[in-house]
Protein backbone atom coordinates (compact mmCIF):
# COMPACT_ATOMS: atom_id res chain seq x y z
CA UNK A 1 0.00 0.00 0.00
CA UNK A 2 1.31 3.31 -0.62
CA UNK A 3 2.71 6.31 1.52
CA UNK A 4 1.43 9.31 1.18
CA UNK A 5 3.22 12.39 2.86
CA UNK A 6 1.82 15.48 3.21
CA UNK A 7 3.94 18.51 2.60
CA UNK A 8 7.01 19.01 5.01
CA UNK A 9 5.77 22.11 6.51
CA UNK A 10 2.92 20.36 7.97
CA UNK A 11 5.26 17.80 9.43
CA UNK A 12 5.57 14.62 7.64
CA UNK A 13 2.93 13.02 9.00
CA UNK A 14 1.82 9.21 7.06
CA UNK A 15 -1.27 8.41 6.17
CA UNK A 16 -1.59 5.04 4.52
CA UNK A 17 -3.80 5.24 1.75
CA UNK A 18 -2.67 3.54 -2.23
CA UNK A 19 -3.20 5.17 -5.29
CA UNK A 20 -2.13 5.06 -8.39
CA UNK A 21 -2.18 5.54 -12.88
CA UNK A 22 -1.25 4.44 -20.48
CA UNK A 23 -3.72 6.69 -24.04
CA UNK A 24 -3.23 5.10 -25.74
CA UNK A 25 -3.16 2.33 -26.94
CA UNK A 26 0.36 0.92 -26.55
CA UNK A 27 0.67 0.19 -23.13
CA UNK A 28 3.41 1.60 -21.21
CA UNK A 29 5.89 -0.98 -20.82
CA UNK A 30 8.13 -1.67 -17.78
CA UNK A 31 11.86 -1.23 -18.69
CA UNK A 32 14.94 -3.71 -18.00
CA UNK A 33 15.56 -5.13 -14.12
CA UNK A 34 18.82 -6.20 -13.04
CA UNK A 35 18.16 -7.06 -9.43
CA UNK A 36 18.06 -11.06 -9.85
CA UNK A 37 17.84 -11.16 -5.88
CA UNK A 38 19.14 -14.97 -6.13
CA UNK A 39 15.92 -16.30 -7.28
CA UNK A 40 16.12 -19.86 -8.96
CA UNK A 41 13.87 -20.35 -11.49
CA UNK A 42 12.49 -22.51 -13.78
CA UNK A 43 9.13 -22.87 -16.25
CA UNK A 44 6.49 -25.23 -16.35
CA UNK A 45 3.31 -25.72 -18.32
CA UNK A 46 -0.13 -26.52 -17.57
CA UNK A 47 -3.69 -25.46 -18.53
CA UNK A 48 -5.35 -22.84 -17.09
CA UNK A 49 -9.31 -22.55 -16.49
CA UNK A 50 -10.26 -22.84 -20.00
CA UNK A 51 -7.97 -25.66 -20.65
CA UNK A 52 -5.62 -23.34 -22.54
CA UNK A 53 -1.89 -23.99 -22.41
CA UNK A 54 -0.52 -22.12 -19.63
CA UNK A 55 3.25 -21.12 -19.58
CA UNK A 56 4.48 -19.98 -16.58
CA UNK A 57 7.61 -19.04 -14.47
CA UNK A 58 8.13 -20.79 -11.04
CA UNK A 59 10.64 -19.37 -8.65
CA UNK A 60 12.48 -21.94 -6.28
CA UNK A 61 12.78 -19.46 -3.53
CA UNK A 62 9.61 -18.13 -4.05
CA UNK A 63 8.62 -15.07 -2.19
CA UNK A 64 5.49 -15.25 -3.40
CA UNK A 65 3.51 -14.65 -0.16
CA UNK A 66 4.62 -11.60 0.14
CA UNK A 67 2.65 -10.62 -3.03
CA UNK A 68 -0.71 -9.89 -3.67
CA UNK A 69 -3.23 -9.34 -6.73
CA UNK A 70 -4.47 -6.07 -6.87
CA UNK A 71 -7.94 -4.87 -5.43
CA UNK A 72 -8.62 -6.57 -2.20
CA UNK A 73 -11.39 -4.78 -0.54
CA UNK A 74 -9.42 -3.05 1.67
CA UNK A 75 -6.32 -1.47 -0.69
CA UNK A 76 -9.73 -0.12 -2.79
CA UNK A 77 -11.24 1.51 0.61
CA UNK A 78 -7.94 3.00 1.57
CA UNK A 79 -7.73 4.99 -1.82
CA UNK A 80 -7.10 8.57 -1.50
CA UNK A 81 -8.55 10.23 -4.44
CA UNK A 82 -6.12 12.08 -6.49
CA UNK A 83 -7.77 13.33 -9.51
CA UNK A 84 -8.41 17.44 -9.36
CA UNK A 85 -12.18 18.21 -8.57
CA UNK A 86 -13.20 19.41 -11.97
CA UNK A 87 -12.47 15.91 -13.27
CA UNK A 88 -14.28 14.38 -10.68
CA UNK A 89 -17.17 16.72 -11.52
CA UNK A 90 -17.00 15.96 -15.09
CA UNK A 91 -17.22 12.19 -14.83
CA UNK A 92 -19.98 12.78 -11.75
CA UNK A 93 -22.18 14.04 -14.24
CA UNK A 94 -22.30 11.20 -15.70
CA UNK A 95 -22.09 8.15 -13.66
CA UNK A 96 -24.71 9.83 -11.27
CA UNK A 97 -26.59 11.19 -14.50
CA UNK A 98 -30.57 10.66 -13.14
CA UNK A 99 -30.71 8.22 -15.89
CA UNK A 100 -27.82 6.46 -14.81
CA UNK A 101 -29.30 6.28 -10.68
CA UNK A 102 -32.97 5.44 -11.96
CA UNK A 103 -31.47 2.82 -14.29
CA UNK A 104 -28.61 1.28 -11.86
CA UNK A 105 -30.41 2.48 -8.19
CA UNK A 106 -28.51 5.00 -6.38
CA UNK A 107 -26.39 3.08 -4.38
CA UNK A 108 -24.77 0.95 -7.13
CA UNK A 109 -24.60 4.62 -9.75
CA UNK A 110 -22.38 6.04 -6.72
CA UNK A 111 -20.16 2.66 -6.09
CA UNK A 112 -19.58 2.65 -9.61
CA UNK A 113 -18.72 6.34 -9.57
CA UNK A 114 -16.32 6.02 -6.40
CA UNK A 115 -14.95 2.66 -8.00
CA UNK A 116 -14.02 4.44 -11.25
CA UNK A 117 -12.26 7.96 -9.81
CA UNK A 118 -10.48 4.78 -7.58
CA UNK A 119 -9.58 2.69 -10.38
CA UNK A 120 -8.61 5.19 -12.62
CA UNK A 121 -5.67 5.67 -9.95
CA UNK A 122 -4.14 1.92 -9.92
CA UNK A 123 -2.62 0.32 -12.71
CA UNK A 124 -4.43 -2.90 -14.63
CA UNK A 125 -4.31 -5.88 -12.84
CA UNK A 126 -2.72 -7.66 -16.26
CA UNK A 127 -0.42 -5.81 -18.81
CA UNK A 128 -1.32 -7.37 -21.68
CA UNK A 129 0.93 -8.51 -25.57
CA UNK A 130 -0.23 -8.59 -28.61
CA UNK A 131 1.89 -11.46 -30.60
CA UNK A 132 2.40 -11.61 -34.45
CA UNK A 133 0.13 -14.51 -35.50
CA UNK A 134 1.11 -14.29 -38.86
CA UNK A 135 4.86 -14.85 -37.47
CA UNK A 136 4.58 -17.48 -34.27
CA UNK A 137 1.57 -19.47 -33.30
CA UNK A 138 0.03 -19.39 -29.58
CA UNK A 139 2.32 -22.02 -28.02
CA UNK A 140 5.50 -20.78 -29.61
CA UNK A 141 4.65 -16.72 -28.17
CA UNK A 142 3.53 -18.00 -24.88
CA UNK A 143 6.94 -19.91 -24.91
CA UNK A 144 8.83 -17.00 -25.58
CA UNK A 145 7.04 -14.15 -23.92
CA UNK A 146 7.25 -17.35 -20.24
CA UNK A 147 11.36 -17.22 -20.62
CA UNK A 148 10.96 -13.61 -21.17
CA UNK A 149 9.36 -13.08 -17.84
CA UNK A 150 11.31 -15.90 -16.16
CA UNK A 151 14.50 -14.07 -17.24
CA UNK A 152 13.41 -10.54 -16.17
CA UNK A 153 10.49 -11.43 -13.35
CA UNK A 154 13.28 -12.49 -11.02
CA UNK A 155 12.78 -9.00 -9.00
CA UNK A 156 9.69 -9.71 -7.53
CA UNK A 157 10.42 -13.60 -7.14
CA UNK A 158 7.14 -15.67 -7.03
CA UNK A 159 4.94 -17.14 -9.92
CA UNK A 160 4.20 -14.64 -12.71
CA UNK A 161 1.79 -16.92 -14.90
CA UNK A 162 1.84 -15.91 -18.79
CA UNK A 163 -2.00 -16.45 -20.05
CA UNK A 164 -3.92 -16.82 -23.19
CA UNK A 165 -7.11 -15.34 -23.19
CA UNK A 166 -9.88 -17.58 -24.29
CA UNK A 167 -11.95 -15.11 -26.63
CA UNK A 168 -8.85 -13.18 -28.14
CA UNK A 169 -6.99 -15.07 -29.73
CA UNK A 170 -3.56 -12.81 -29.83
CA UNK A 171 -2.74 -12.10 -26.89
CA UNK A 172 -0.79 -12.82 -23.63
CA UNK A 173 -1.64 -11.46 -20.23
CA UNK A 174 1.01 -11.07 -17.32
CA UNK A 175 -0.46 -10.11 -14.14
CA UNK A 176 0.67 -6.84 -12.26
CA UNK A 177 1.42 -7.99 -8.76
CA UNK A 178 1.37 -5.79 -5.38
CA UNK A 179 4.43 -6.43 -3.50
CA UNK A 180 3.20 -4.37 -0.59
CA UNK A 181 6.35 -2.91 0.06
CA UNK A 182 6.66 -0.59 3.02
CA UNK A 183 8.34 2.92 3.18
CA UNK A 184 11.67 2.90 4.80
CA UNK A 185 12.37 5.71 7.07
CA UNK A 186 15.56 7.33 6.92
CA UNK A 187 16.02 6.03 3.33
CA UNK A 188 17.26 9.58 0.61
CA UNK A 189 14.06 10.42 -1.12
CA UNK A 190 13.72 11.08 -4.53
CA UNK A 191 10.94 12.88 -6.36
CA UNK A 192 9.44 12.44 -9.55
CA UNK A 193 7.12 13.94 -12.09
CA UNK A 194 3.82 12.24 -12.59
CA UNK A 195 3.77 10.71 -15.99
CA UNK A 196 7.02 9.41 -14.75
CA UNK A 197 5.90 7.96 -11.61
CA UNK A 198 2.54 6.41 -13.71
CA UNK A 199 5.04 4.52 -15.74
CA UNK A 200 6.91 3.49 -12.74
CA UNK A 201 3.13 1.82 -11.71
CA UNK A 202 3.97 0.43 -14.23
CA UNK A 203 6.96 -1.40 -13.71
CA UNK A 204 9.19 0.64 -15.31
CA UNK A 205 12.56 2.27 -13.85
CA UNK A 206 12.92 5.95 -13.14
CA UNK A 207 14.64 7.65 -15.92
CA UNK A 208 16.78 10.37 -15.65
CA UNK A 209 14.10 13.59 -17.51
CA UNK A 210 11.66 12.30 -14.72
CA UNK A 211 13.55 12.64 -11.66
CA UNK A 212 12.47 16.52 -10.18
CA UNK A 213 14.25 16.29 -6.85
CA UNK A 214 17.31 14.48 -5.39
CA UNK A 215 18.68 14.75 -1.85
CA UNK A 216 22.17 16.73 -2.39
CA UNK A 217 24.14 13.87 -0.88
CA UNK A 218 22.22 11.34 -2.89
CA UNK A 219 25.31 9.10 -4.58
CA UNK A 220 25.32 6.43 -6.84
CA UNK A 221 24.64 3.20 -5.30
CA UNK A 222 22.40 5.03 -2.77
CA UNK A 223 19.60 2.83 -1.69
CA UNK A 224 17.05 5.36 -2.15
CA UNK A 225 12.80 5.74 -1.70
CA UNK A 226 10.67 7.05 -4.47
CA UNK A 227 7.48 9.52 -4.11
CA UNK A 228 5.59 10.69 -6.92
CA UNK A 229 4.87 14.51 -6.75
CA UNK A 230 1.38 14.53 -7.06
CA UNK A 231 0.50 17.89 -6.45
CA UNK A 232 2.55 19.05 -9.05
CA UNK A 233 4.24 21.83 -6.69
CA UNK A 234 8.10 20.53 -7.11
CA UNK A 235 10.57 22.44 -8.88
CA UNK A 236 13.17 20.53 -11.01
CA UNK A 237 16.47 20.12 -9.53
CA UNK A 238 15.15 21.14 -5.60
CA UNK A 239 16.75 19.59 -2.95
CA UNK A 240 14.14 20.07 -0.37
CA UNK A 241 12.27 16.83 -1.88
CA UNK A 242 8.60 16.78 -0.24
CA UNK A 243 7.70 19.96 -1.74
CA UNK A 244 3.98 19.45 -2.05
CA UNK A 245 1.92 16.34 -1.49
CA UNK A 246 3.46 12.94 -2.71
CA UNK A 247 3.12 9.60 -3.55
CA UNK A 248 5.37 6.58 -2.31
CA UNK A 249 5.73 4.23 -5.55
CA UNK A 250 8.66 2.20 -4.08
CA UNK A 251 12.29 1.56 -3.32
CA UNK A 252 15.37 1.26 -5.95
CA UNK A 253 18.93 1.82 -6.27
CA UNK A 254 20.34 5.32 -7.63
CA UNK A 255 22.28 4.86 -10.43
CA UNK A 256 23.54 8.59 -10.32
CA UNK A 257 24.46 10.97 -8.22
CA UNK A 258 22.18 13.98 -7.48
CA UNK A 259 25.13 16.42 -9.16
CA UNK A 260 25.20 14.09 -12.07
CA UNK A 261 21.52 14.07 -12.64
CA UNK A 262 21.16 18.18 -12.18
CA UNK A 263 24.38 19.93 -12.92
CA UNK A 264 24.82 21.70 -15.97
CA UNK A 265 26.04 19.26 -18.42
CA UNK A 266 24.75 16.55 -16.21
CA UNK A 267 23.52 13.39 -17.50
CA UNK A 268 20.15 13.92 -19.63
CA UNK A 269 18.81 10.46 -20.85
CA UNK A 270 18.93 7.03 -18.91
CA UNK A 271 18.05 5.28 -15.91
CA UNK A 272 18.51 7.69 -12.75
CA UNK A 273 16.57 5.01 -10.48
CA UNK A 274 16.83 1.17 -10.65
CA UNK A 275 13.47 0.46 -9.06
CA UNK A 276 14.83 -2.25 -7.16
CA UNK A 277 11.45 -2.91 -4.68
CA UNK A 278 8.57 -1.16 -6.76
CA UNK A 279 5.42 -0.86 -5.29
CA UNK A 280 3.77 -2.78 -8.02
CA UNK A 281 5.75 -5.31 -9.96
CA UNK A 282 5.05 -5.90 -13.91
CA UNK A 283 8.22 -7.58 -15.55
CA UNK A 284 9.55 -5.85 -18.10
CA UNK A 285 8.70 -5.81 -21.60
CA UNK A 286 11.31 -3.45 -23.32
CA UNK A 287 13.70 -6.44 -24.91
CA UNK A 288 11.37 -8.38 -26.21
CA UNK A 289 11.77 -9.40 -29.98
CA UNK A 290 10.24 -6.14 -31.77
CA UNK A 291 8.91 -8.31 -34.95
CA UNK A 292 6.85 -10.56 -32.77
CA UNK A 293 5.55 -8.61 -29.34
CA UNK A 294 3.63 -5.86 -29.16
CA UNK A 295 2.13 -4.57 -25.84
CA UNK A 296 -1.03 -3.14 -26.29
CA UNK A 297 -4.24 -2.53 -23.64
CA UNK A 298 -6.49 -5.61 -24.02
CA UNK A 299 -9.66 -3.22 -25.16
CA UNK A 300 -7.20 -1.79 -27.99
CA UNK A 301 -6.50 -5.12 -28.98
CA UNK A 302 -10.36 -6.00 -29.49
CA UNK A 303 -11.01 -3.15 -31.23
CA UNK A 304 -9.09 -4.75 -34.16
CA UNK A 305 -11.07 -7.92 -34.04
CA UNK A 306 -14.50 -5.77 -33.67
CA UNK A 307 -13.81 -3.96 -36.54
CA UNK A 308 -14.62 -7.53 -38.54
CA UNK A 309 -11.12 -7.33 -41.60
CA UNK A 310 -10.17 -9.49 -43.35
CA UNK A 311 -7.73 -10.15 -46.72
CA UNK A 312 -8.69 -7.80 -49.55
CA UNK A 313 -10.56 -4.87 -47.75
CA UNK A 314 -9.79 -1.27 -47.69
CA UNK A 315 -9.65 -0.19 -44.84
CA UNK A 316 -8.90 3.31 -43.33
CA UNK A 317 -7.67 4.36 -40.12
CA UNK A 318 -8.47 7.89 -39.57
CA UNK A 319 -6.35 9.00 -36.40
CA UNK A 320 -3.65 5.88 -36.68
CA UNK A 321 -0.64 6.92 -34.93
CA UNK A 322 1.62 5.14 -33.11
CA UNK A 323 -0.16 2.14 -35.45
CA UNK A 324 -1.08 0.02 -32.75
CA UNK A 325 -4.45 -0.86 -34.33
CA UNK A 326 -2.80 -0.43 -37.54
CA UNK A 327 -0.62 -3.24 -37.17
CA UNK A 328 -2.93 -4.85 -35.83
CA UNK A 329 -5.54 -4.68 -38.45
CA UNK A 330 -3.11 -5.43 -41.15
CA UNK A 331 -1.72 -8.64 -39.24
CA UNK A 332 -5.37 -9.60 -38.97
CA UNK A 333 -5.70 -8.89 -42.91
CA UNK A 334 -2.91 -11.56 -43.48
CA UNK A 335 -0.53 -8.11 -44.79
CA UNK A 336 -2.52 -7.92 -47.52
CA UNK A 337 -5.26 -5.55 -49.16
CA UNK A 338 -5.22 -1.68 -49.05
CA UNK A 339 -4.82 -0.54 -45.16
CA UNK A 340 -4.70 3.70 -45.36
CA UNK A 341 -3.43 4.95 -41.97
CA UNK A 342 -3.90 8.93 -41.64
CA UNK A 343 -2.41 11.00 -38.44
CA UNK A 344 -2.11 14.81 -39.33
CA UNK A 345 1.43 15.25 -36.74
CA UNK A 346 4.06 14.51 -39.15
CA UNK A 347 6.52 12.84 -36.07
CA UNK A 348 3.40 10.77 -35.30
CA UNK A 349 2.91 9.35 -38.46
CA UNK A 350 6.44 8.25 -38.88
CA UNK A 351 5.66 6.68 -35.43
CA UNK A 352 3.32 4.36 -37.79
CA UNK A 353 6.21 3.81 -40.46
CA UNK A 354 8.94 2.64 -37.36
CA UNK A 355 6.47 0.30 -36.17
CA UNK A 356 4.91 -1.21 -39.49
CA UNK A 357 8.59 -1.71 -40.21
CA UNK A 358 9.38 -2.98 -36.84
CA UNK A 359 6.63 -5.75 -37.31
CA UNK A 360 7.88 -6.68 -40.90
CA UNK A 361 4.44 -5.20 -42.45
CA UNK A 362 4.35 -4.28 -45.74
CA UNK A 363 0.57 -3.26 -46.61
CA UNK A 364 0.29 -0.44 -44.69
CA UNK A 365 0.67 3.16 -46.69
CA UNK A 366 0.86 6.13 -44.36
CA UNK A 367 -0.47 10.00 -44.62
CA UNK A 368 0.35 13.13 -42.88
CA UNK A 369 -3.07 14.48 -43.12
CA UNK A 370 -5.86 16.21 -41.29
CA UNK A 371 -8.76 13.25 -41.05
CA UNK A 372 -11.38 15.85 -41.53
CA UNK A 373 -10.42 17.48 -44.65
CA UNK A 374 -9.42 13.59 -45.89
CA UNK A 375 -12.87 14.12 -48.31
CA UNK A 376 -12.09 15.03 -51.94
CA UNK A 377 -14.11 18.06 -52.79
CA UNK A 378 -14.79 17.44 -56.43
CA UNK A 379 -14.39 14.74 -59.13
CA UNK A 380 -11.98 12.41 -57.37
CA UNK A 381 -8.75 11.63 -59.14
CA UNK A 382 -6.02 10.43 -57.59
CA UNK A 383 -6.83 6.84 -55.86
CA UNK A 384 -4.59 5.43 -52.61
CA UNK A 385 -3.89 8.74 -51.12
CA UNK A 386 -5.87 11.49 -50.01
CA UNK A 387 -8.24 12.95 -50.37
CA UNK A 388 -10.67 10.38 -51.08
CA UNK A 389 -13.74 9.63 -52.92
CA UNK A 390 -16.61 9.62 -50.80
CA UNK A 391 -17.96 6.05 -50.06
CA UNK A 392 -14.65 4.79 -50.91
CA UNK A 393 -13.72 2.37 -47.87
CA UNK A 394 -14.90 -0.93 -46.53
CA UNK A 395 -14.06 -0.22 -42.98
CA UNK A 396 -13.25 2.64 -41.24
CA UNK A 397 -11.55 3.16 -37.88
CA UNK A 398 -12.16 6.17 -36.19
CA UNK A 399 -9.96 6.31 -32.49
CA UNK A 400 -10.62 9.39 -31.55
CA UNK A 401 -8.38 12.10 -30.17
CA UNK A 402 -9.61 11.90 -26.93
CA UNK A 403 -9.32 13.30 -23.23
CA UNK A 404 -7.65 10.00 -22.05
CA UNK A 405 -9.88 9.68 -19.19
CA UNK A 406 -9.44 6.26 -19.29
CA UNK A 407 -5.81 5.22 -18.91
CA UNK A 408 -4.51 3.57 -16.19
CA UNK A 409 -2.88 4.32 -14.03
CA UNK A 410 -3.28 8.07 -13.88
CA UNK A 411 -2.11 10.07 -11.05
CA UNK A 412 -2.79 13.68 -11.98
CA UNK A 413 -4.83 14.92 -14.93
CA UNK A 414 -3.30 18.10 -15.91
CA UNK A 415 -6.19 19.20 -18.25
CA UNK A 416 -8.07 21.75 -17.52
CA UNK A 417 -11.74 21.57 -18.25
CA UNK A 418 -11.64 23.62 -21.09
CA UNK A 419 -9.15 20.87 -22.63
CA UNK A 420 -11.44 17.81 -21.54
CA UNK A 421 -14.47 19.95 -23.15
CA UNK A 422 -12.81 20.61 -26.22
CA UNK A 423 -12.19 17.00 -27.68
CA UNK A 424 -15.95 16.18 -28.46
CA UNK A 425 -16.54 19.09 -31.41
CA UNK A 426 -13.27 17.73 -32.74
CA UNK A 427 -14.66 14.21 -32.85
CA UNK A 428 -17.94 14.74 -33.97
CA UNK A 429 -16.51 16.31 -37.66
CA UNK A 430 -14.51 13.55 -37.50
CA UNK A 431 -17.09 11.43 -37.25
CA UNK A 432 -18.95 13.29 -39.93
CA UNK A 433 -15.60 12.37 -42.38
CA UNK A 434 -15.50 9.09 -41.70
CA UNK A 435 -19.47 8.45 -42.67
CA UNK A 436 -18.54 10.30 -45.84
CA UNK A 437 -15.68 7.83 -46.32
CA UNK A 438 -17.64 4.67 -45.53
CA UNK A 439 -19.42 2.61 -48.05
CA UNK A 440 -22.69 1.51 -47.73
CA UNK A 441 -23.09 -1.49 -45.62
CA UNK A 442 -19.70 -1.09 -44.69
CA UNK A 443 -18.42 -0.71 -41.49
CA UNK A 444 -17.43 2.12 -39.11
CA UNK A 445 -15.60 1.19 -35.40
CA UNK A 446 -15.52 4.68 -33.49
CA UNK A 447 -13.15 4.24 -29.91
CA UNK A 448 -11.77 6.34 -27.70
CA UNK A 449 -9.65 5.56 -24.03
CA UNK A 450 -12.06 7.70 -21.90
CA UNK A 451 -14.85 6.58 -19.82
CA UNK A 452 -16.33 10.23 -20.00
CA UNK A 453 -20.20 9.53 -21.58
CA UNK A 454 -19.47 13.05 -23.61
CA UNK A 455 -17.19 11.68 -25.54
CA UNK A 456 -18.92 8.04 -25.76
CA UNK A 457 -22.55 7.91 -25.71
CA UNK A 458 -23.56 10.81 -26.29
CA UNK A 459 -21.30 10.87 -29.64
CA UNK A 460 -23.13 7.96 -30.71
CA UNK A 461 -26.68 9.64 -29.66
CA UNK A 462 -25.58 12.47 -31.81
CA UNK A 463 -24.34 10.77 -34.77
CA UNK A 464 -27.43 8.46 -34.96
CA UNK A 465 -29.66 11.68 -34.61
CA UNK A 466 -26.99 13.38 -37.48
CA UNK A 467 -26.82 10.51 -39.85
CA UNK A 468 -29.82 8.56 -40.51
CA UNK A 469 -28.20 5.92 -42.63
CA UNK A 470 -25.98 5.29 -39.89
CA UNK A 471 -26.96 2.29 -37.60
CA UNK A 472 -25.41 0.10 -34.46
CA UNK A 473 -24.41 -2.88 -35.16
CA UNK A 474 -23.18 -5.60 -32.63
CA UNK A 475 -20.10 -6.59 -31.22
CA UNK A 476 -17.95 -9.80 -31.48
CA UNK A 477 -16.39 -10.56 -29.62
CA UNK A 478 -18.58 -8.40 -26.61
CA UNK A 479 -16.21 -9.09 -23.72
CA UNK A 480 -17.22 -5.13 -21.90
CA UNK A 481 -20.15 -3.87 -20.42
CA UNK A 482 -22.99 -1.92 -22.05
CA UNK A 483 -23.38 1.90 -22.24
CA UNK A 484 -23.76 3.95 -20.15
CA UNK A 485 -27.52 4.94 -19.71
CA UNK A 486 -28.15 9.14 -19.70
CA UNK A 487 -27.39 9.86 -23.12
CA UNK A 488 -30.80 9.52 -24.33
CA UNK A 489 -29.75 6.29 -26.33
CA UNK A 490 -32.77 3.41 -25.53
CA UNK A 491 -31.49 0.49 -24.07
CA UNK A 492 -31.45 -1.77 -27.19
CA UNK A 493 -28.56 0.71 -28.06
CA UNK A 494 -26.80 0.85 -25.18
CA UNK A 495 -26.52 -3.63 -25.31
CA UNK A 496 -24.47 -2.86 -28.69
CA UNK A 497 -21.57 -0.71 -27.46
CA UNK A 498 -18.86 -2.25 -25.67
CA UNK A 499 -17.60 -0.15 -22.58
CA UNK A 500 -14.69 -0.86 -20.39
CA UNK A 501 -15.48 0.75 -17.43
CA UNK A 502 -12.65 0.74 -14.15
CA UNK A 503 -15.59 0.77 -12.31
CA UNK A 504 -17.85 -1.28 -13.69
CA UNK A 505 -19.99 -4.34 -11.88
CA UNK A 506 -17.70 -7.30 -11.64
CA UNK A 507 -19.21 -10.89 -10.82
CA UNK A 508 -18.51 -10.10 -7.36
CA UNK A 509 -21.42 -7.85 -7.47
CA UNK A 510 -19.60 -5.18 -6.18
CA UNK A 511 -18.65 -2.31 -8.70
CA UNK A 512 -15.18 -2.29 -9.37
CA UNK A 513 -13.86 -3.92 -6.18
CA UNK A 514 -13.11 -7.67 -5.48
CA UNK A 515 -13.97 -8.39 -1.71
CA UNK A 516 -11.81 -11.68 -1.96
CA UNK A 517 -8.02 -11.49 -3.10
CA UNK A 518 -7.35 -13.04 -6.39
CA UNK A 519 -5.21 -15.39 -7.97
CA UNK A 520 -3.23 -13.52 -10.54
CA UNK A 521 -4.60 -16.07 -13.40
CA UNK A 522 -8.23 -14.44 -12.94
CA UNK A 523 -8.73 -13.92 -16.45
CA UNK A 524 -12.11 -12.29 -15.30
CA UNK A 525 -10.02 -9.97 -14.07
CA UNK A 526 -8.11 -8.93 -17.31
CA UNK A 527 -11.62 -7.34 -18.56
CA UNK A 528 -12.94 -5.96 -15.54
CA UNK A 529 -9.80 -4.37 -14.34
CA UNK A 530 -8.65 -2.72 -17.77
CA UNK A 531 -7.96 0.68 -19.16
CA UNK A 532 -11.20 2.55 -19.75
CA UNK A 533 -12.92 2.08 -23.39
CA UNK A 534 -15.16 2.61 -25.32
CA UNK A 535 -16.43 1.40 -28.59
CA UNK A 536 -19.22 1.64 -31.31
CA UNK A 537 -19.40 -0.16 -34.33
CA UNK A 538 -21.95 1.15 -37.11
CA UNK A 539 -23.09 0.14 -40.46
CA UNK A 540 -24.13 2.37 -43.30
CA UNK A 541 -27.35 1.72 -44.67
CA UNK A 542 -29.28 1.49 -47.62
CA UNK A 543 -27.44 -2.15 -47.69
CA UNK A 544 -28.18 -4.26 -50.76
CA UNK A 545 -27.51 -8.08 -50.22
CA UNK A 546 -24.77 -7.58 -53.05
CA UNK A 547 -23.25 -4.68 -50.69
CA UNK A 548 -22.59 -6.77 -47.58
CA UNK A 549 -19.21 -8.13 -47.42
C1 LIG B 1 -6.05 7.95 -29.85
S1 LIG B 1 -4.65 8.43 -30.72
C2 LIG B 1 -4.60 7.14 -31.90
C3 LIG B 1 -3.99 5.86 -31.39
C4 LIG B 1 -3.84 4.85 -32.52
N1 LIG B 1 -5.11 4.58 -33.17
C5 LIG B 1 -3.24 3.55 -32.08
O1 LIG B 1 -3.98 2.58 -31.93
O2 LIG B 1 -2.02 3.48 -31.90
C6 LIG B 1 -5.32 9.75 -31.61
C7 LIG B 1 -4.43 10.25 -32.73
O3 LIG B 1 -5.25 11.16 -33.49
C8 LIG B 1 -4.37 12.09 -34.07
N2 LIG B 1 -5.23 13.20 -34.55
C9 LIG B 1 -5.78 14.19 -33.84
N3 LIG B 1 -6.53 14.98 -34.62
C10 LIG B 1 -6.47 14.47 -35.87
C11 LIG B 1 -7.03 14.83 -37.13
N4 LIG B 1 -7.81 15.91 -37.25
N5 LIG B 1 -6.75 14.07 -38.21
C12 LIG B 1 -5.94 12.99 -38.09
N6 LIG B 1 -5.36 12.60 -36.92
C13 LIG B 1 -5.64 13.33 -35.83
C14 LIG B 1 -3.41 12.41 -32.97
O4 LIG B 1 -2.21 12.92 -33.52
C15 LIG B 1 -3.22 11.04 -32.31
O5 LIG B 1 -2.07 10.41 -32.82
Amino acid sequence: MATWLTNSKRGRANFTRASTRAKNDVATTGSHRSDPRGSRIAKSRGSDRHGRDVCWAHSLSSSVKELHTLQTMEDITDLEQHLPRHVEDYLRADYLHPEAVQAQGADVAERRFRAVLRRLQLPPSFTCVRYNSLHVSPAEAASLLGSHVQQHGQVCGGEIPVLHHPQVPDILLVPVLETRVQQEHGLPQVVVAVECGNAVLRGAHVYVPGILAAPKTMRAGDRVAVFVDIGGQCRRGTVKPLCGPVLFVGNGVARLSRAQIFLKDGVTSGIGVSMTEPLYFSPSFENLPPSIFFPQNLPCVLAGHVLDVRPGLRVLDMCAAPGGKTTHIATLMGDTGEIIALDKTAAKVQKIQNNASRLNLKSIQTFCCDSTQAIASGPHTGKGHPPFPEEYFDRVLLDAPCSALGKRPCLGFPASLRQLQSYAPLQRKLLAAAVALLRPGGVLLYTTCSVASAENERQVAWALRTFPQLHLVAQEPHLGGQGLPGAGLDPQHLRLLQRFDPGSETEDGVCGVSTTPRAPHNLDRAITDTIGFFMAKFTKLPISPQSLI
